[in-house]
Formats: C-alpha cells, structure tokens, sequence
C-alpha cells in the first residue's frame, strides 16, 4: 500500500457558505498531487488549511501564482533569508548552488528580481521552496502567468526535480492540460461542500491521457462551481 499523509474531517466556512464539510484527502508521498478544480470551487483554501495543519508546522513550503522574492534581495540572498537559521553559512552554499543549478539559473545568483524575466523569478521561487527542508510543498497555480515555452521547460526541470528528491507536492490548478502534464497524482474536485469527483495515478493508469482528459471535461461539464 503507497505511503500517504491524511488529511481528515477538514471544514471549512465562509459565511453561510460551507466550502469544506467533513473532507477527507488521501495525499500520496514523494509524488506531485494535483487538486483539478474549477474557479472558486475551494482550491486555495484547502492550501490553507493544509498550511494551518498542527503536524507540519514550519515543515511546509508555498508557491503562489506570483513569485514572492524580496525585492531588495539578489536570488541567492533570497534563498539565504529562508535558510539561515536552518544551516550553516557553508552549508546554505551548496545547497543554494545545487537548486541554482538544478532549475538552471547559476548565472542569475547575483541578480535582482526586476533584472529577470518572469519565467527565471519563477525558477528561482522553485529553486528557494526546494532548498528550503520542507515535508510538504504546496503550490498554488505557480505556471499560470507563464507563456507556454517558458511553462513548459519549467515543468520538465520542475517534475524531474521532485521524482529526483522523492518530495510530496500539492500543486492546484484549473486547467486540465497543465494538471495532465506536471503531475502523476490527480484528484477532480466538485462542487461545495467539496467533494472529490475522480482519481487517477498517473503512473499506474491503463487509461490513456486523452481518455482521462475527456472523462474530466465531462466531470467538469456537469456541475457550475
Ligand atoms: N476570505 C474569504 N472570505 C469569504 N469568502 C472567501 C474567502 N476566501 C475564499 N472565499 C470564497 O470561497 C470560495 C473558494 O475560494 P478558493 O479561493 O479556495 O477557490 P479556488 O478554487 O482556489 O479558486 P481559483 O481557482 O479562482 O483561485 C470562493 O467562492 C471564494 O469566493
């Protein structure tokens, strides 16, 4: 039996509205867990009440949408700010040169934010939620403000890295295309109160992909978030 983390009886309001109401997720470990959902349907709020979770306080890493580097910080002190009371000054070295390496940004360690283009900031808030020695990494839409080149090869360096580090990632997003190629674990989500439409491991799916892409059109097509 795969290894998960559990999440149980998560509830959730918004005023009279009830997005969460005894839900229950099964996240699989060392593998990229994607929640498919239409807009609104309660995809960044079960980021954060993931984030929230008592079990995995300080052990969680988030990638929102927009990158959120310091400003006033070049790449590398940006990876340093998240890692300094967690490592030694030589060790903060080789672990920001590896993901500097590793999401192929070394050139842009000394650079500020404004000096890259979108798809290097967004390389380089990967490469900081990496080195960062979190369990559990949660990405909230982190390709969507990406062209489709630069999206991409960020996938392909991103996907390898993870299989590489066995990391267990929770990525949310509403395309289909995008969940279809970046992860090997996906849950449908419905309508509120949440519930979970359809699974599908991608690794052990006799299924192929345009089928599953056809099957969660017509989820999708059934109930308005
Ligand atoms: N702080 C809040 N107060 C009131 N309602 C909220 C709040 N945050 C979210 N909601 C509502 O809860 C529902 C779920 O929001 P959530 O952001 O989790 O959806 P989502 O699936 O991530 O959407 P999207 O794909 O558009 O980001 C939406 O209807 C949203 O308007």
């Amino acid at each position: 039996m795969e290894e998960v983390v559990k999440f149980n009886n998560i509830n959730k309001s918004y005023g009279d509205s009830k997005i969460y109401d005894n839900f229950n997720i099964d996240i699989r470990k060392g593998r990229i867990n994607c929640i498919l959902g239409k807009s609104g349907c309660g995809k960044t709020t079960l980021l954060k009440v993931i984030a929230g979770d008592s079990r995995f306080k300080g052990h969680i890493s988030y990638i929102f949408q927009e990158d959120r580097l310091i400003p006033w910080k070049n790449i590398y002190k940006n990876m340093e700010f998240v890692l300094e009371k967690k490592y030694t000054r030589y060790d903060r070295k080789n672990i920001i040169n590896k993901y500097l390496s590793m999401l192929n940004i070394s050139e842009c360690s000394n650079k500020y934010p404004s000096e890259l283009s979108g798809g290097m900031r967004q390389r380089a808030d990967i490469g900081r939620a990496f080195a960062y020695p979190g369990e559990i990494l949660l990405m909230d839409e982190p390709f969507k403000s990406l062209d489709i080149k630069t999206k991409e090869d960020i996938i392909n360096d991103f996907k390898q890295m993870t299989i590489k580090e066995k990391r267990t990632v929770i990525l949310v997003t509403h395309d289909i295309d995008e969940a279809l190629k970046v992860s090997d674990y996906i849950f449908v989500f419905g309508k509120r109160p949440v519930e979970i439409l359809q699974q599908y491991d991608l690794y052990d799916s006799n299924k192929e992909i345009i089928a599953i892409k056809q099957e969660v059109k017509e989820l999708f097509g059934i109930y308005k978030a």
